[in-house]
């Protein structure tokens, strides 16, 4: 199994490689590239922990190296929020960035999975989408948006909340990833019962948990660490799949069957060929069913912007 780790030289992807190249399976290789040029030394500096995942990294203009023969590229180039802006405003950065990448992907390595970390995830995932569809080798079963930090906050916030362990807790998390588009499903934790103001106030939070950390950063960036950890544990996922287990389920923000909007984060069963099933959200409480009502408008229109973004 081979991952490439595009944005590797940031706060996410040197997090990231640290967790992969200590937890990917034993033969594993793992691939590093950023346009920093300290990026071949993050994977020498990685090197010298002894797992047996074989490390290399590279700079420059070109991603084609660290692509060739890849079966998983996680994107997490780009720029990350300062206090006082929305993901929205990253987009003017950050789209070109995620098409220039996703170019290249769909030349050098057209069947990998590929997970979009780069935000606005909302609209970078469609410009993947829309990339790949013109190079011809769209596969939607293997394009993420990669919202796993929503669950894991969630998970965190609700053992908080009620003095369980947080690794015990498994909050669904739907819609998208900015703002009200991220809709935890409260009412699915089994076990759990809140009070409709617990409700209100944990939604809100983990709804601007994300401008909690840019806050708390003070101008240094958004969440990293945290972020290097929820991109992990999606790799990990999708590459114990990949290599045939059975069952393993993972939220992600997908191109669905558009019922609510073209993507939408929803739970997967994952296999070895990417999405195997795209699982229904299920019964919502009244207060998800409004929350759900309320965001498809603004999802529609981050979609929209990625598309156009390309078409124009
Ligand atoms: N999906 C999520 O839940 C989530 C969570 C946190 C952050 N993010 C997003 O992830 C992105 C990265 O955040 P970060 O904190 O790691 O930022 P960072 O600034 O620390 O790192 C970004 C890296 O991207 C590299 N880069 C920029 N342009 C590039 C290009 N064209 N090719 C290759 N590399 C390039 C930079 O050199 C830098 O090393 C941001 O857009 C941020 O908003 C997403
Ligand atoms: O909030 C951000 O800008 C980064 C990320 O999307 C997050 O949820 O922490």
């Amino acid at each position: 199994m081979k991952v490439a780790v595009l944005g590797a030289a940031g706060g996410i992807g040197q997090a990231l490689a640290l967790l992969l190249k200590t937890q990917l399976p034993s033969g594993s290789e793992l691939t590093l590239y950023d346009i920093a040029p300290v990026t071949p030394g993050v994977a020498v500096d990685l090197s010298h922990i002894p797992t047996d995942v074989k490390i290399t990294g590279f700079a420059g203009e070109d991603a084609t190296p660290a692509l060739e023969g890849a079966d998983i590229v996680l994107i997490s180039a780009g720029v990350a929020r300062k206090p006082g802006m929305d993901r929205s405003d990253l987009f003017n950065v950050n789209a070109g960035i995620v098409k220039n990448l996703v170019q290249q992907i769909a030349k050098t390595c057209p069947t990998a999975c590929i997970g979009v970390i780069t935000n606005p995830v909302n609209t970078t995932v469609a410009i993947a989408a829309e990339v790949l569809k013109k190079a011809g080798v769209y596969n939607k079963d293997k394009l993420f948006g990669v919202s796993t930090l929503d669950i894991i906050r969630s998970n965190t916030f609700v053992a908080e909340l009620k003095g369980k362990s947080a690794t015990d807790v498994n909050v669904p998390v739907i819609g998208g990833h900015s703002g009200v588009t991220i809709l935890p499903l409260l009412s699915h934790v089994p076990g759990v019962s809140f009070t409709d103001d617990e409700v209100s106030a944990l939604t809100t939070r983990i709804q601007n948990a994300g401008t909690e950390v840019v806050e708390a950063k003070a101008g240094g960036g958004s969440a990293t660490l945290s972020m290097g950890l929820a991109a992990a544990r999606f790799c990990l996922s999708l590459v114990r799949a990949m290599e045939g287990e059975a069952g393993v389920v993972e939220c992600a923000y997908v191109e669905g069957d558009g019922e609510y909007a073209r993507f939408f984060a929803q739970p997967l069963l994952l296999g070895k060929n990417g999405i195997v099933e795209r699982q229904s959200p299920g019964v919502l409480s009244a207060f998800e069913k409004q929350a759900l009502e309320g965001l498809i408008d603004t999802l529609k229109k981050d979609i929209e912007l990625g598309v156009d973004f390309v078409n124009r």
